[in-house]
């Protein structure tokens, strides 16, 4: 089994036991149910910059990136440096990541916030809702194309967000729908954790323009995004190259400076 599939597995078990426990209607009586929807795609639009900046202690690929930031200190960091958006891991096991994170993500800072996370079931946008978010991930090399349906109209009558994530052109073509709002392209593949910034090059041409295009991972450079932008890319979603130098937000800051 590959990395990707075994998050799966855990995912859904990790999904039943939540359900098992906290009721949607708990969740359903969050504040942020009242909360209006900050738009991360008409950000992207407007920006010069298009940076989304993540909050990621560590991940498969890498034991450890950084574990002695607090939340707050990275996402007030984040927001001072002119991050579009802040996106949040929330998986535990892999990312180091929680639920708690995106909430205090959300106390902190007045920008978008993304779940980033494995979702499987509708429950996990509820939670991503109730915990402050405005837009979630879908991933399309873990759901079928009616999944990704229901999933994303889910997220719609929430009024959230939702970026669409793709490595290739099957995964792609089986996933455009209305229901998007932006199609990302990861640049790593994360059943083999291969990178290479010309899977955003190739993919580029067969995003339909009514999408807001993003590019995923591995970016590192001012360069890298100067050879992105040409290519009809807005979105930058940049994790590492900023969580591991010793102050996140200073290295935003820098990086955002020069664009
Ligand atoms: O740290 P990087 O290489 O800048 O990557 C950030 C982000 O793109 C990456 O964390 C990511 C992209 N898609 C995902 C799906 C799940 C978990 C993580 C991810």
């Amino acid at each position: 089994m590959n990395i990707l599939d075994k998050i799966i597995v855990d995912k859904r078990r990790e999904v039943i036991l939540k359900k098992s426990i906290i009721p949607v209607s708990q969740l359903e009586a969050s504040v942020f149910f009242e909360k209006k929807t900050i738009s991360l795609s008409d950000n992207l639009r407007k920006s010069t910059s298009g940076i989304i900046a993540e909050h990621k202690r560590r991940s498969p690929s890498k034991a450890e990136i950084n574990y002695s930031f607090t939340v707050e200190e990275v996402t007030k960091g984040y927001e001072n440096a002119g991050a579009c958006g802040i996106s949040v891991l929330t998986d535990g096991k892999y990312f180091g990541g929680s639920l708690d994170d995106l909430l205090l993500a959300r106390a902190t800072v007045n920008i978008p916030l993304l779940r980033k996370e494995f979702i499987v079931d509708e429950y996990q946008i509820l939670e991503a809702k109730a915990h402050g978010a405005d837009l979630i991930l879908l991933i399309a090399a873990v759901l079928t194309r009616d999944e990704i349906k229901s999933l994303s109209e889910f997220a719609k009558s929430l009024e959230l967000e939702v970026l669409l994530e793709v490595h290739n052109q099957e995964e792609l073509e089986k996933s455009i729908m209305p229901t998007l709002d932006m199609i990302g392209v990861n640049n790593r593949n994360l059943k083999t954790f291969e990178v290479s910034l010309d899977f955003s090059k190739q993919l580029a041409a067969q995003i339909p323009d009514d999408f807001v295009k993003v590019s995923e991972s591995g970016i590192s450079s001012i360069e890298a995004i100067n050879e992105l932008k040409p290519f009809g890319y807005k979105g930058f979603l940049i994790g590492e190259n900023f969580m591991k130098t010793d102050n996140a937000g200073k290295a935003a800051k820098e990086f955002i400076s020069k664009l």
